[in-house]
C-alpha cells in the first residue's frame, strides 16, 4: 500500500491558508502555489541518491557529496498541474517535463484525456506528478494509468490538498505510487468539490472564473 506524506511545514500551512481565501487574486493566488511545490520538492526529493566526490576547499582536500544523476520528470496534470511545475524545478532544475492533460466532466466527475506529451524515456525517470487538487481521485489515477501504460515505473503523486475518498481512490488503483499532500480536507460535496477546500484551482490559477 502506498504511503501517505502529510507535509504540514509551518510554512506551508501559513501559505494553504492564504491560498484558500475566497479574497485571495490571481496573482496571488499563483505566487503562492508555486511557493508551497517549491517547499514541498525539498520533502518529496529526500530520498534522492548520493555520490561522493573529491573536493579542494581554500584550506584542505576533502570528500563531499553531490547528487548521483537520478533521472527526474515533472509532470503536471493540466491545467492547474501547471502552477506547481516551476516551484518544483527551482530546486531539481536539470528535470524534464512531461503534460497530461485532463478536464474532469462536470456531470459524471470523469476525467476526459485531451494531451499528452512525455520525455521519450520516461521508464528510466521517476516521474512527479503534479496537481494542486485529489478530489474523486479519478484524474490523478488515470493520468498515471497513461504513463503506466507508456512505461513509468516509478512514480510519486503530489498535490496540495486532498479529499479523504481521493486519497483512498488512488491508494486502491495505485498501490505502488506514494502521495505528498499539504492537507486532507473533511470530504467532497454533491458537484465534487472538496469541501472546504480551495474552489477550482485552474479557474482561480488562470482567472477564468
Ligand atoms: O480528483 P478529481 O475528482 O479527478 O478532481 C481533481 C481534478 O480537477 C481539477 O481539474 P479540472 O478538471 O477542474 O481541470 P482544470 O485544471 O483545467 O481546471 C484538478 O486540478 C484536478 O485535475
Ligand atoms: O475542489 C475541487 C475539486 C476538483 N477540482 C478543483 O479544482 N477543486
Ligand atoms: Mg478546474
Amino acid at each position: 500500500m502506498s504511503n501517505v506524506f502529510v507535509l504540514d511545514h509551518p510554512l506551508i500551512q501559513h501559505k494553504i491558508t492564504h491560498i484558500r481565501q475566497t479574497e485571495t487574486g490571481t496573482k496571488d493566488f499563483r505566487d503562492l502555489v508555486d511557493e508551497v511545490a517549491g517547499l514541498m520538492a525539498y520533502e518529496i526529493t529526500r530520498d534522492l541518491p548520493l555520490t561522493e566526490i573529491e573536493i579542494e576547499t581554500p584550506v584542505a582536500k576533502m570528500k563531499s557529496k553531490v547528487l548521483s544523476g537520478k533521472k527526474i520528470g515533472i509532470v503536471p496534470i493540466l491545467r492547474a498541474g501547471l502552477g506547481m511545475v516551476d516551484g518544483v524545478l527551482r530546486h531539481i532544475p536539470a528535470a524534464k517535463v512531461g503534460h497530461v492533460g485532463l478536464y474532469r466532466d462536470p456531470e459524471t466527475l470523469k476525467p476526459v484525456e485531451y494531451y499528452f506529451k512525455m520525455p521519450n524515456d520516461i521508464s528510466e525517470r521517476e516521474l512527479i506528478v503534479v496537481d494542486p487538487m485529489l478530489a474523486t481521485g479519478g484524474s490523478a489515477a488515470d493520468a498515471i494509468d497513461s504513463l503506466k501504460k507508456r512505461g513509468a515505473r516509478r512514480i510519486k503523486f503530489v498535490c496540495l490538498i486532498a479529499a479523504p475518498e481521493g486519497v483512498k481512490y488512488l491508494q486502491e488503483k495505485h498501490p505502488d505510487v506514494d502521495i505528498y499532500l499539504a492537507q486532507i480536507d473533511e470530504k467532497l460535496n454533491e458537484k465534487g468539490y472538496i469541501v472546504p477546500g480551495l474552489g477550482d484551482a485552474g479557474d482561480r490559477l488562470f482567472g477564468t472564473k
